[in-house]
């Protein structure tokens, strides 16, 4: 049973691939995006987005018609967000929407497969950068091949930490966010970062340029991937309130070392969002 999900894998990395020419194409497009909302006047979608989505369940049906999903745009368009023991394949056609409709340059396409709720795989394909990280449970985590370890500095001091403001600005939410912000950039750190993206954010926790990621307000599908590469590639995750990570709590620290994720945990202005496993349809 060694290679048991492999071929999953093999496909989920094709699927990225094909999806990320998708993308490519549509930045290369005249045409203007269609852009509409979600959640909130800030919380984008095109009609890209919702294309690769249906492009890779598609794909997936045909090859591993048992399987279940989480798909960001079909839970937007009123599918159960329900993650069961089946193998489900758990995806963020496009993370990084508001990159992708300003052109910023970060973009990927984010693959998760989970199994009785445990990350069997990740795939996260930065399109523009073409970069194709890879995880796969106990197997190590890659990057277009080579091997991704995350940095070995313990003292936070000397970090770059990646964080983001989310979609949400209502008053209340935003000061939580500026009061964390506030107290990890005067701890002090080197610096504060974020490509916009949490996939491509614990990427980069992945491969040691940012010693830690956090954010409050993520979904499944923004991290389910990145989640097994961050910890394949030596790290270490925990909800922002310092518990466990739970993938459905819509809150997350990635970061390279027990010590600096602890240590950024008691600067967060943590809160909870409603979770993922509670949140009714067209979210
Ligand atoms: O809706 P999208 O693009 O799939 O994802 C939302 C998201 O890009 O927004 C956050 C920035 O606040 C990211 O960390 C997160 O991944
Ligand atoms: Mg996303
Ligand atoms: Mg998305």
């Amino acid at each position: 049973m060694a290679d048991l999900w492999q071929n999953a894998m093999d496909h989920a990395v094709s699927a990225a691939r094909h999806a990320g020419e998708v993308v490519r194409e549509a930045l290369r497009d005249d045409r203007k995006q269609t852009v509409m909302t979600k959640s909130s006047s800030v919380d984008l979608v095109t009609q890209t987005d919702q294309k690769v989505e249906k492009l890779i369940i598609q794909s997936v049906k045909e090859k591993f018609p048992t399987h279940s999903f989480i798909g960001e745009e079909s839970v937007s368009a009123g599918e159960p967000l329900l993650l069961t023991d089946a193998p489900t394949w758990i995806i963020d056609p496009i993370d990084g929407t508001t990159n992708f409709v300003h052109t910023f340059p970060f973009i990927a396409v984010s693959i998760g497969f989970s199994v009785n709720k445990q990350m069997e795989f990740g795939v996260v394909y930065s399109c523009l950068e073409d970069k194709m990280y890879t995880a796969r449970r106990g197997r190590g985590a890659f990057c277009n091949g080579e091997p991704l370890q995350v940095s070995h500095q313990e003292d936070i001091n000397q970090s770059i930490i990646a964080a983001e403001f989310g979609s949400t600005r209502d008053a209340e939410t935003v000061d939580k966010i500026f009061i964390s912000l506030r107290r990890v950039l005067s701890l002090p750190v080197h610096g504060i970062r974020g490509a916009g993206t949490a996939a491509i954010n614990m990427c980069l926790v992945a491969s040691g340029c940012v010693e830690a990621y956090y954010e409050i307000g993520i979904h499944v599908w923004d991290v389910a991937a990145g989640s097994l590469i961050v910890s394949e590639a030596g790290g270490v995750l925990l909800d922002t309130d310092g518990g466990p990570a739970d993938l459905m709590s819509r809150r997350i620290v990635a970061a390279n070392r027990r010590i600096i994720a602890e240590r950024l945990v008691k600067e967060i202005e943590t809160f909870s969002p409603i979770r993922d496993d509670a949140a009714p349809a067209n979210q």
